[in-house]
Formats: structure tokens, sequence, C-alpha cells
């Protein structure tokens, strides 16, 4: 009798010894980074140091964004202790059990929980990740669930880094307005009483984990994928996977150093500035020798469900013309999830 095949479960990944055939990729050359042998190995997302007056930072954050819609920032303020406590949090999180993690498995994909990342259904092949999405209050539960006697502090460490990093996010998005020769005022929302400043905040919390893997060149971490958000903010642990697609580059690397974060532009920003600045393309490989983990922050905005996304008339300008119909932020993730790299045109206007 054939031995009856095993379940693979994505909470058991590190200890598999062999590839399955259903985390076997097809990639093909142009799937691969740029060979050391180019000139243009050395070219990577720029670091972009936000110490340095707010002029400077907002023409390096303008062109990265222009040339990449992705760059990286030093010297953000977000203290290393809360990076080292979410990283740590998200380890001790991946180290547990498998069924223990399954007893907190998001009800539908996209909310909180633990699971397979959202945009998993589009693809043939399965990734070689796990993963602890926060998007509203109820992880409270899964953590007490995860965490019977320390989820107080384990709370604790998410609502900070949420509070942080939207105050970041802000920022960020006031100076990549401002290279556009806008400001937050000049969008719609960003007028609204109660919705201006960071006071109605839309951010989510992504967890990832990329387990060791006996075949890294064959398996994907998390295929390549635009974000649906305003823009992420993420912090990657000591080993990299990371990588972002240009066109002119093809796939380039993103290594990653102590207290750097990387700032990816998304499909909202996209459509704010009429089309001006990309949304990122990127992806996560996975290693063969070291374990990787990645906590990414996913800014919708100062946007209600109901708030309108739509090009700035400020950036269209008197005599330009909208690429793309107002869509709200809920509308547009229901687009994104049916129809994934075709939302854009799905709502382009021309
Ligand atoms: C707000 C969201 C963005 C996200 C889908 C979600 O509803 C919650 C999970 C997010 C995430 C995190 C990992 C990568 C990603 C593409 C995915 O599969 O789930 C993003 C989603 C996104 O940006 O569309
Ligand atoms: O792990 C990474 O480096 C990428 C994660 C990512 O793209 C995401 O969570 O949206
Ligand atoms: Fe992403």
């Amino acid at each position: 009798m054939p031995p009856i095949a095993k379940e693979i479960c994505i909470g058991n990944l590190g200890n598999l010894q062999t590839l399955p055939d259903s985390f076997t990729w097809e990639l093909t050359s142009a799937d691969s980074v740029i060979p050391p042998s180019s000139a243009a190995v050395k070219e990577s997302i720029p670091v972009i140091d936000l110490s340095d007056p707010d002029h400077v930072t907002t023409n390096l954050i303008g062109n990265a964004c222009h040339t990449w819609g992705a760059f990286q920032i030093a010297n953000h303020g977000i203290s290393q202790k809360l990076l080292d406590e979410i990283e740590s949090l998200s380890k001790t999180l991946f180290d547990m059990p498998s069924e223990k993690k399954l007893e907190t498995a998001s009800s539908e994909k996209g909310v909180s929980g633990y699971g397979e990342p959202r945009i998993s259904s589009f693809f043939e092949k399965k990734m070689w990740s796990e993963g602890f999405t926060i998007a509203d209050g109820s992880y409270r539960n899964h953590f007490i669930t995860l965490w019977p006697h320390d989820h107080i502090n384990n709370c604790r460490i998410i609502e900070e880094y949420k509070d942080e990093m939207e105050k970041l996010a802000n920022r960020l998005m006031s100076s990549i307005l401002g290279s556009l020769g806008v400001t937050v005022d000049d969008i719609e929302w960003g007028q609204k009483p109660g919705n201006s400043g960071s006071k109605v905040g839309r951010g989510a919390i992504r967890l990832n984990h990329y387990p060791v893997c006996p075949e890294p060149e064959r398996a994907m971490g998390l295929a390549a994928h635009t974000d649906t958000t305003i823009l992420t903010i993420l912090h990657q642990s000591n080993t990299g996977g990371l990588q972002v697609f240009r066109e002119e580059s093809g796939w380039v690397n993103v290594e990653p150093s102590p207290g750097i974060l990387v700032v990816n532009i998304g499909d909202l920003f996209h459509i704010l500035s009429n089309g001006k600045i990309p949304s990122v393309v990127h992806r996560a490989k996975v290693n063969h020798t070291r374990s990787r983990i990645s906590i990414a922050y996913l800014w919708c905005g100062p946007a209600g469900d109901d708030v309108e996304i739509k090009p700035i008339p400020k950036i269209i300008g008197p005599v330009g013309q909208s690429l793309y119909r107002s869509v709200t932020w809920k509308e547009y993730l229901q687009i994104k999830y049916k129809v994934f790299d075709k939302a854009f045109d799905a709502i382009r206007t021309r």
C-alpha cells in the first residue's frame, strides 16, 4: 500500500527536507536577479536620512519614488527597542507548534489572524511562508490564545508599533506629496474635519515568517505583488530576501541593514498621483540556511471606508485628464482581490 501523503502545513515548513511539488515554482531566467558580472549589480533602492533638512529629503524621496516606487529610510525615529520587540514577538509566535498557531487562523484571508498571504489564491503553487495579520482589534483574542500569561505586554508592543508607524507614515506621505508639489490639504479627505492629520488611521500589520528552505531557487516566499496601500513600511530581520522589480533593472535585492526601514509605494498612492509614481512590484525569496522575519505596516491613509480615493486635482492640472476613476478603499480592495494585477485596468478612465 502506498504511504498516505501527509498534509503539508505551512506551520511546519521549516522541518521539511525536500521541496514538495506543490511548493515548486517554475522560475525562468527573467525571474532571477541581475548576474554578478553586470555593471548594474550595485544598483539598489536609495537610503534616505530623515534627519537631513526637509527640502533635501523631499527631493531625494521624490526621485526615489519616481524611479523605484520605493526607498529605504535611516534616522526615522522608530526606536531600535520597539523594532527588536516586535521582531522577537514574531519569532516567538512562529516558533509555536503548528496546532497552536492554527488555533488563531483567520476566518477569511486578509483579516486578523494566522495563515497564508491573501494573494495566495492567485497562484497555482504555494508560497514558502506563514504569517499573522493584524487588521483590527480581534487580534487581541488571538494573542490571549497564544500567550495566556503574556498577551498584555505583546498587545502593548503591537499598539505602540501601530501608533509609531502611523505617525511615520503620515510624515512620509507629506514628504512624497511635497515632492509632487501638493500638500495633504489638496486631497479631499485631507480637509475633512476629523479625517485630517493622523486621527483616523487605517493601518494593518503583517508579521511574515520565511522558514529555512531545502531548495530556495525553486521556491517562492511571497510572490510578486504590489501592496493595496498608500504606502507600506517594512522592517526586515538580518536575513535578505526582499526584491523589488524595475523594468530597466529586473529584480533587485534590498539587503537588510540594522535600523533601516523599507518604504514601498502602494496602489492607492499611484492612483492619488494620477499615475506619476509607480506602486512597486516586489516579492520575497527564501534562504537555504537562515529563516527570515519581516514586519510590514500596511498604511491605507486617514481614510474611512467611505472615503473616495482619486487622482489629486492639482496633480492632474487644469488641462490634464484623470487616469483613474474614484474608488473607496473597500471597493478597490474588492476589485484587487477579484482581478489582482489587472486592478488598475479595471478603474482606468482611458
Ligand atoms: C490591508 C491589507 C493589505 C493586504 C490585504 C489586507 O487586507 C491585509 C493583509 C495585507 C497583505 C499582507 C501581505 C502581502 C499582501 C499582498 C497580502 O497577501 O496580504 C498584503 C495585502 C495587500 O496589500 O493587498
Ligand atoms: O517579506 C518581505 O520582505 C516582503 C513582505 C511584503 O511584501 C508584505 O508583507 O507586503
Ligand atoms: Fe508587499
